[in-house]
Order: C-alpha cells, then sequence, then structure tokens
C-alpha cells in the first residue's frame, strides 16, 4: 500500500475546511478528527500546541495531518517539579498557574505579531490542478508534481518552528528539564530554544523521537555527550558512534545473553541481602537512613561483580577507588550541566584542585582496570575455553570474561573504555530509579503494602529467581511506573549529522537536540493523570511496557539501534531489590528531613538525599485456633450433644450456630496469617 499522504496547514482552518494542497476535506471536527477519504477514525489526535497530528486508523493510514502553526493550546495538566513548587496534600505537584498565565499571555503576543503564522499561497494552486486534470494522464501527472512541488515549498518557505528565547538565567537554579516542560506545554512537540548565539531543538513529540532515535537514526550523533564524555568513556559504547560504535556494539551484547543475566540474579540478591542487614541495625537502632547513598553504593557493588569481577563492597568499606569512581562521576556529570566548557582551559586543566583531582582518580580507575584484565585474560588462558553463545563461567560470570573468552580482538584501551562505560551506565541510572521509586513508595502507602503482598506470595522468604520474575508482576509495573515519572537520564542528547525534516520543519546539519523523556514521560496528550503515580495503569498481565508498545510515548531504555543493552538486566535488578526491600521493611519519609527536591547531572538525583525512616514489618500476632476435642453423641429424641475433652460440662449443640462461629474464626485466622501491618 502507498504510503500516506502527509498534508500540512494552519490551525486557522479548522472544521470542515478544504486543504488547497490536497483537494481533501479533512475533518469536520477538530475534536472529533475523522478522515474524510476512508471514513477512518482518528488513532491519535494530539494537539500538540501548533501541532495537531492525526492519523486514520487503517492500517497503513491513508492520511497523517499535521499543523504548522496556529494557536498554542491552553495547558491542560500540571507541570510537574518537586523543586520548591508547590505541592497538594498528598504530594502531588500542582500548577503554578502565575508562571503558565505569563507564558500564555507570552505567547499570545508572538502570535498575534504574526511570529507562528503561515502564510498562505497567493496562487490559487488547486484550481490549476483541477483543470490540468483534465487533459488524462498526462495532465494528472503534472498535477501531481505541481501538488508534491508545492508541498516541498510550503515545508521550506513557511514552516517556521516554534521558538522559545530565554535568558539562561531563567533556568539556572532548577534541574534544566523542568522548565523545558513549561515550554513544552506552550511550543508544542517540537520547538526551538535560544539562548544568545546557542539554540536546540527541544523534542517532546513520540513521533519525531522515533524519527531521530529508530526511522532516520543513522542521521544523528551523541554530539554534546560524546565531548563531555570523553574524558572518562573515551570510546565507549555511550559516546562512540559510526564505526567504533558498530563494532563495540556487536561485540559487547552478546555477552548480556539470558543465562548471564540468570547468573546475575543471585548477585543481586546477595547484594540486596547485604543492603537489608544495613536497614536492619538502622531499623532496631531506631535510626533513619539516608537510601540515594545507599542505593548508590548498592548498585555499585552489583556492577562491578557484573561487569568486570571486582567486589567494591562498597556497602561496608568506604576505599579509595570507591572514592575515585565518585570524583569522576560527579566531574562527569558537573561537566554535562555547565555552561562553559572549563575542562578545555589549558590552565585550569593544570591547576585547578578539582581538575587535578579528577586526574589522579581517573589514573587510579584505569590502574586497577588494567590488573582485572590482566587476571581475567591469564584465568582465560588456563582455563579449557569451550566458548558458545550462552557461556558463562561460573567463578567469574563478568561481562569482561565473556568478552575476553569470545577472543574479542580489541586495544587495552578500547576494553577500558567498554567497561568504564558500562560501570557509568549501569550504576547511576539504576540507583536513581531505585531512589525515586522509593521516594514514590513512600508517598503511596497503598501502593507499598499491595507490592508487598505480592512479594509475600510470589517469593515468601527466599531469594528471588528467574522463574519469579515473570511472577513478580506488580513489583515490575511499581519500576515501570518509576520509570515513567523519573526516566533516568531525563533527556537523549543528538546532533544532527546533515540537513533533515524533524515534525514538518526543516533542520540543519549540526542541531543539538535534546529528546526530553521527561516531557514525553508526562505529557497530558499521552497519559491521564499524567503526573501521578498509577502502576495500575499498566495491565497487570499485559507486555513489558517499552517503546514499543507505547509507540515511543514511553521510552525508559531509549529505543531503536542505541537502545540500553542493559534494559534486562536492570528490571530485573530494581525488581529483585524492591521486593527485597519492602518484603523486611517498611518505607516512610523521615519526618523533619529536608524536602525532597531534584537536581540533575545525567540522572536526576536528590537535593539533600532522600532521608527515610525504615521499621520492620510484623506480622500481626496469629492468635491459635485452639482445637479441643469433643465427643458427639446423637440419642434416641435425635438431639445432638457435645463433650469437651477438658469440659466435664455438656454442651447442647446447635449445628447452625456453631457453623457460623466456626466460620468466623476461620475468616479471622486467614486475615491475621495472609497480613502484613
Ligand atoms: C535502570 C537502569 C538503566 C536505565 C534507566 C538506562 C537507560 C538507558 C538509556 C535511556 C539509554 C539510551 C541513551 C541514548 O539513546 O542516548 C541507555 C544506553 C545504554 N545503556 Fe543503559 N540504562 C540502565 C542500565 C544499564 C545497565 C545496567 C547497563 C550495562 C550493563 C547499561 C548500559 C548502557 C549502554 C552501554 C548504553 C549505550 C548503548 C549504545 O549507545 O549502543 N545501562 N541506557
Amino acid at each position: 500500500m502507498a504510503p500516506p499522504t502527509v498534508l500540512q496547514g494552519s490551525v486557522r482552518a479548522t472544521t470542515g475546511s478544504t486543504f488547497e494542497s490536497c483537494n481533501l476535506s479533512l475533518f469536520p471536527s477538530v475534536n472529533e478528527p475523522r478522515c474524510l477519504r476512508c471514513g477512518g477514525n482518528r488513532s491519535r489526535n494530539s494537539f500538540l500546541g501548533q501541532q495537531l497530528a492525526f492519523k486514520s486508523r487503517s492500517n497503513p493510514p491513508c492520511v497523517t495531518l499535521t499543523f504548522l502553526s496556529g494557536h498554542a493550546r491552553t495547558p491542560v495538566a500540571p507541570f510537574s517539579s518537586l523543586n520548591g513548587r508547590k505541592r497538594d496534600g498528598r504530594g502531588n505537584d500542582v500548577v503554578n498557574k502565575e508562571t503558565l498565565q505569563k507564558y500564555q499571555s507570552e505567547l499570545a503576543t508572538q502570535i498575534a505579531l504574526g511570529k507562528f503564522t503561515v502564510e498562505d499561497s497567493k496562487l490559487n494552486l488547486r484550481k490549476i490542478r483541477s483543470f490540468l486534470v483534465r487533459f488524462g494522464s498526462p495532465g494528472r501527472a503534472f498535477a501531481k508534481y505541481i501538488a508534491s512541488a508545492e508541498r516541498k515549498w510550503r515545508i521550506h518557505r513557511s514552516s517556521k518552528m516554534p521558538q522559545a528565547r530565554g535568558d539562561v538565567r531563567a533556568v539556572v537554579g532548577e534541574p534544566f528539564f523542568v522548565p523545558l516542560y513549561r515550554l513544552f506545554l506552550i511550543y508544542g512537540g517540537i520547538f526551538r530554544l535560544t539562548f544568545g548565539p546557542k539554540s536546540f531543538v527541544i523534542v517532546s513529540d513520540p513521533m519525531v523521537a522515533k524519527h531521530i532515535l529508530k526511522d532516520n537514526s543513522k542521521s544523528y550523533s551523541k554530539g554534546i555527550l560524546a565531548e563531555i564524555l570523553e574524558f572518562v568513556m573515551g570510546k565507549g559504547l555511550i559516546p562512540a558512534d559510526g564505526e567504533v560504535w558498530r563494532i563495540r556494539r556487536r561485540a559487547i551484547v552478546p555477552a548480556l545473553h539470558r543465562k548471564y543475566v540468570e547468573a546475575m540474579l543471585e548477585l543481586f540478591g546477595q547484594a540486596a541481602e547485604n543492603l537489608c542487614k544495613k536497614l536492619d541495625s538502622a531499623a532496631t537502632n531506631g535510626e533513619d537512613v539516608e537510601m540515594e547513598s545507599l542505593f548508590s553504593r548498592f548498585t555499585l557493588d552489583v556492577i562491578g561483580k557484573a561487569v568486570f569481577n571486582y567486589e567494591f563492597d562498597s556497602l561496608s568499606n568506604d576505599t579509595g577507588i570507591i572514592e575515585a569512581v565518585y570524583d569522576v562521576l560527579r566531574e562527569a556529570e558537573a561537566r554535562s550541566t555547565a555552561l562553559i566548557p572549563y575542562w578545555s582551559i589549558p590552565i585550569l586543566k593544570d591547576l585547578s584542585p578539582r581538575q587535578r583531582k579528577v586526574s589522579a582518580s581517573l589514573k587510579l580507575i584505569n590502574d586497577v582496570l588494567d590488573d582485572l584484565i590482566n587476571i581475567c585474560k591469564r584465568m582465560v588462558e588456563e582455563e579449557d575455553v569451550h566458548f558458545h553463545e550462552e557461556y558463562v563461567n561460573e567463578r567469574d560470570p563478568s561481562i569482561l570474561h565473556f568478552l575476553l573468552a569470545s577472543g574479542d580482538d580489541v586495544s587495552s584501551k578500547q576494553l577500558r573504555d567498554d567497561l568504564m562505560t558500562m560501570l557509568i551506565a549501569g550504576h547511576e541510572t539504576s540507583a536513581a530509579v531505585l531512589t525515586w521509586t522509593f521516594y514514590l513508595l513512600a508517598q503511596n502507602p497503598e501502593v507499598q503494602l499491595k507490592l508487598q503482598r505480592e512479594v509475600d506470595s510470589v517469593l515468601g522468604d527466599r531469594l528471588p529467581t528467574i522463574q519469579d520474575m515473570k511472577n513478580l508482576k506488580y513489583t515490575t509495573r511499581v519500576i515501570n511506573e518509576g520509570l515513567r515519572l523519573y526516566p533516568q537520564p531525563p533527556v537523549l542528547i543528538r546532533r544532527s549529522l546533515e540537513d533533515d525534516v524533524l515534525g514538518g520543519y526543516p533542520i540543519k546539519k549540526d542541531e543539538d537536540i535534546f529528546i526530553s523523556l521527561w516531557n514525553l514521560h508526562r505529557s497530558p496528550h499521552h497519559w491521564v493523570d499524567a503526573d501521578k503515580f498509577k502502576p495500575e495503569r499498566w495491565p497487570i498481565d499485559g507486555p513489558n511496557p517499552n517503546e514499543t508498545t507505547e509507540n515511543f510515548s514511553y521510552l525508559p531504555f531509549g529505543g531503536g539501534p542505541r537502545k540500553c543493552i542493559g534494559d534486562m538486566f536492570a528490571t530485573f535488578e530494581t525488581v529483585t531489590a524492591a521486593a527485597m526491600l519492602t518484603r523486611r521493611f517498611k518505607f516512610e519519609l523521615a519526618v523533619g528531613a529536608p524536602p525532597v527536591e531534584m537536581t540533575t547531572g545525567a540522572t536526576i538525583h536528590t537535593t539533600e538525599g532522600l532521608k527515610m525512616t525504615v521499621t520492620h514489618r510484623t506480622r500481626r500476632p496469629v492468635i491459635p485456633v485452639i482445637e479441643v476435642p469433643t465427643l458427639t453423641t446423637i440419642d434416641e429424641s435425635g438431639a445432638i450433644k457435645s463433650y469437651k475433652a477438658t469440659d466435664a460440662s455438656v454442651s447442647v449443640f446447635n449445628p447452625q450456630t456453631e457453623d457460623k462461629k466456626q466460620n468466623q474464626q476461620k475468616n479471622n485466622k486467614n486475615e491475621v496469617s495472609s497480613t502484613y501491618t
């Protein structure tokens, strides 16, 4: 079937309008668009500020309609920020009406000045085309040619991407993705944000995100991200582009096969046990705990073992290497939010104590990695390797061991870059997911209780197995929902390698693009109660939600060829931790602790930690039902008499009332044994 016709027009062309470029009346009403060509109902109707995308239900759709300009829609959903903004009684964020009104009036002025108005063609090409079709096939072909040329011309000439101009100070002081959300509600799914000479294209539209990440991914690189991370990841998988990326991805992805992930479950369970021990003593001593740093240590211990078989043991120790890892991580985050590339100023690089410390930390980590690579090489040499697709060394199931055993022909520097990349990619992300999910659980005790019930019935007191991962359905939904509200990272970065058209707007080569997962995941156009924590929004027996099932409205692990390689690993790791921790403890926000606010580096951190009160879960006392032996007789008159063993008295038994009593007792017993407080 032919691809859908793509039409563009102004929002002014409303109800029942006919588009001159396509000779089609398209919609009887903006609210209820229907394709008049095929009669199909809408399948997607998103009126994103300046953009209305409409696809008919036929597959493939016969028409896609995109508005390029017009009036912005009044934002309908509260924006969500935790940085000093008001919250309602349940901790949900509420709209800062004044700010929105200011933006709306600013936008109205810009619209009045004609900034977003598309100029219509003075020529009535529709009439010319109608005239041409009278001349048979050559006329029709010519009319078609004119229509297509006009479409291109319209895109080229009249499409003007909505622009937000800002003073950079306006976005300093709060995580940068928060003002981007406000701008998205006003300017729509794609707009340009300009600070002085620098401009970024901000994408919050699922279809545009899909185009960049999947359909035309070859035309985009990691851009600034690669520049920022070069000092620590070199040519590792996250910053790498082109041929290096292709070769390394092909070598590394097979290492995370099913058997490897299964082997990792034991590791997740052991690390979660260690964390439980820490919490045990805090709960016994009545001390509050700072969960963000504990989660960070938990995931560091996991990823060290999983990637290069290194025992950081950071939940129990504070060694120099752990400090070095954190130094480097903090530096990477500082660089990713810096307004100027201070690290490339030679004098700063050599004289600044912080930069010198970072260089020393990097050297320490690299030395440790080199040692680990050498140890592993020796192990592999001594081993009688029978390498196959699902190869796992029992003594050392790490990714490094798999790569060396596979005969991966790679320089030590590249291998080090890859290991470092996985260490960073798999550490802070998972820690942040756990931090924010537990923050949400503390605010939603009914969800925490439901989660605990599932864990009790699926796990009991066991360590989780791979089979349990299928059965911990609600726990998985809790993690899915945590990832929706707090995506890690909140923004994906790309740079265009050639000219392209995004959402109908032409963009040039070398444009910097931010795909806001924060906006996509909280878009009021795609989610009901977008800012509410509702694990139930995901059908419990449905597929695990991802970019494919949600058509790029939800992409916690990215999408397309550069999708996260550790998605299954991370899901099982966080599900295991959530299950094992909530099985033993109840989590509440500590009384008197500072408000939990966001700050950002590569992932979303809290500004002052996540202070929690952790208490042991206790079963309600089980009231035993004492079974007293009885002797029952029926006398000649038919009356039933029962004699209790301990009791000399004789009671006359009325079967009906006794049945009721027993049922009552049974119910009490069930309730007591299956409920935790
Ligand atoms: C909950 C935890 C995690 C989250 C939320 C997460 C998220 C993501 C996202 C969104 C991307 C795409 C980045 C982009 O397109 O620019 C990505 C890429 C990547 N992730 Fe993860 N990740 C997690 C855990 C892990 C783990 C455990 C590992 C390693 C074992 C890992 C390794 C990577 C790598 C190597 C890439 C780059 C892939 C490429 O460019 O080819 N991630 N991750």
